[in-house]
């Protein structure tokens, strides 16, 4: 008899402390293998040894029946006496080649690992070890990490490249939620290797539900996308399964037509687009968003936007004024537990600290569907100096290949990249799509971009709506976390926007920026998908 194969996708690490009050262990336990958890790993720190004993036994005895493999943490006498499928142990736990030794060669061994030196020892000894559990990623509540640094998903990617070819498997864990669940694990996608994680350790998110079978189904429902879209990597189709099709069949003709028709989408659907933005361009934004025939909603209190989110077609986060963290924190979350796309805006994230810490701190706790921003911006968001920032603007020439750049961010962030200027590039980690519409006014307004970000979030709403109409599925056994082409919203923001921008800029009555500014709003309106085909200059590399 060998080792069995593990699925390692969702990994629930029991914790009976975490319970809500009046909630039974092993009823939470069987909900949560009803949701879809696919491990489960037995975690008493002050259960006597008879108890862990029975506590084991009647785990294994529910897990069986759903074809669920048990390991035991850290006592291997507990596991020989129940006869699970393994151990998980700690570095201060028992000694590998002892353990191996005791529990023979059929059984699972983990060792937990917090850094890069505990995972170079683990990838020496990976003829004994069948994986790592590797974190924490971000601090939690349910381990003392305190002095210890947690690794995020950087520093999670870097390990996995670490261990490449050792055999070893890896499995997160630590403060992992389902907001910052998808981030997570396209974010620690090992830069060298491309190796993934195999799947993610939970305690509270299940154990501390009163719901643990929905808190699993979410949970499996991402992981399961995060497996699928890099699937559709490798198959060259992107991170969001793309147009629906491969890179070799996007043809630029098609996608503009496929542009006129979401056009008549937000006409006909009216998608209510709830816009957290700054304070210097929150009025055109609003009519910019009405100008397409879409309806907007400004708000940023907390307690609003959560009340709110059910009701939207998408959600715009753009922290330019900065200001409402804690409300951008609320509306994001809220539009990933409902799959409302989610667009984000870092404006001028490339000018201060602090703007990148924010930028940070919000995408830890979600995960956007498009990032748009200026080459500033989106080399900020890359790590690359090659474009620098003065405030809100760009400086330079930009990027020298921008289509590399946004497809790799896409693939990093696992979401679609817009990246502006004179010339737009956006992609889904696959297709790049550059633009080439727009008027050199638009750089002498303030907040274009912001707009262009609005209108992105009015198509983004369209695009989903489309989907569920065309679609009976709807949730059940689809596992991506926004549905509808979100590649192509991304492309019919910017085109429409831009091609506006041509129209208003062309009327003799534009006489420079503030009378170009109105007519923007007017052609915006008047635009007719036949014009927008007419002139749309699209090119796909
Ligand atoms: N010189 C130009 N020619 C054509 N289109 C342009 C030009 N500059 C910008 N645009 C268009 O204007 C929109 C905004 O892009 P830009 O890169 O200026 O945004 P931004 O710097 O974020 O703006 P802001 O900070 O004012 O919101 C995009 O749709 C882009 O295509
Ligand atoms: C000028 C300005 N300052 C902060 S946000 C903003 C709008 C354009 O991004």
């Amino acid at each position: 008899m060998g080792r069995q194969a593990i699925d390692y996708s969702v990994y629930l690490v029991t914790g009976r402390e975490f319970l809500p009050p009046g909630k039974d262990y092993y009823e939470s336990l069987e909900e949560s293998l009803q949701g879809g958890v696919t491990l489960v790993q037995v975690r008493e720190k002050n259960a006597d040894t008879g108890e862990f004993i029975e506590i084991a036994r009647k785990t294994k005895e529910i897990c069986d029946r759903y074809n669920v493999p048990v390991l035991i943490n850290d006592r291997i006498d507990v596991h020989l006496a129940v006869g699970t499928a393994g151990i998980h142990i700690g570095q201060t736990d028992c000694p590998l080649p002892l353990a191996r030794t005791l529990i023979g060669d059929d059984a699972i061994i983990g060792l937990s690992v917090s850094n890069v030196e505990q995972a170079t020892r683990a990838a020496q000894h990976s003829d004994i070890l069948d994986y790592i559990g590797v974190g924490a990623v971000w601090p939690t509540g349910s381990k003392d990490t305190k002095g210890r640094k947690s690794l995020g998903p950087d520093g999670t990617g870097e390990i996995l490249d670490l261990i490449h070819g050792s055999g070893l498997e890896a499995v997160a864990i630590g403060g992992i939620h389902l907001p910052n669940l998808a981030q997570l694990l396209h974010g620690s996608v090992a830069p060298k290797s491309r190796d993934a994680l195999a799947g993610i350790a939970i305690i509270s998110d299940i154990v501390a539900s009163t719901t643990p079978k929905e808190a699993a189904a979410n949970l499996r429902l991402v992981v399961d996308s995060f497996k699928r879209s890099r699937q559709a990597l490798k198959d060259e189709a992107g991170v969001f399964g793309g147009l629906g099709q491969k890179r070799a069949e996007v043809d630029a003709k098609k996608l503009a037509e496929k542009v006129q028709e979401l056009m008549a989408v937000v006409k006909r659907e009216t998608p209510l687009v709830h816009q957290m933005t700054n304070t210097v361009v929150v009025n055109d934004s609003a009519n910019v968003t009405l100008a397409v025939g879409a309806s907007p909603i400004m708000s940023t209190h907390p307690r609003d936007v959560h009340d709110l989110s059910p009701a939207i077609g998408a959600l715009l986060i753009n922290f330019g004024t900065i200001g409402d963290k804690e409300g951008m924190k609320v509306a994001g979350r809220q539009a990933n537990v409902n799959r409302k796309p989610l667009i984000f805006d870092p404006v001028a994230i490339g000018a201060t600290s602090y703007r990148r810490e924010i930028s940070e701190e919000l995408l830890a706790h979600w995960q956007p569907t498009i990032i748009k921003g200026n080459a500033a911006e989106i080399g900020a968001m890359a790590k690359s100096t090659e474009v620098a920032s003065r405030g809100v603007d760009s400086v330079g020439s930009g990027f020298a290949d921008p289509g590399a750049v946004v497809k790799a961010l896409a693939r990093k962030r696992a979401a679609i990249i817009v990246l502006t200027g004179e010339k737009d590039y956006i992609s889904d980690g696959s297709v790049v799509i550059k633009i080439s519409n727009g008027s050199h006014l638009l750089e002498r307004i303030t907040g274009s971009g912001c707009q262009a970000g609005s209108l992105i979030g009015c198509f983004a709403a369209a695009a989903r709506l489309d989907y569920l109409a065309k679609n009976e599925t709807k949730f059940e056994d689809d596992s991506q976390l926004v549905q509808g082409d979100m590649l192509l919203a991304a492309v019919a923001g910017i085109l429409v926007y831009t091609v506006a921008s041509e129209v208003a800029a062309a009327r003799p009555d534009v006489k420079g920026p503030g009378t170009f500014r109105a007519a923007l709003i007017d052609e915006l309106y008047n635009l007719t998908p036949d014009v927008v085909a007419e002139k749309a200059k699209l090119e796909i590399l």
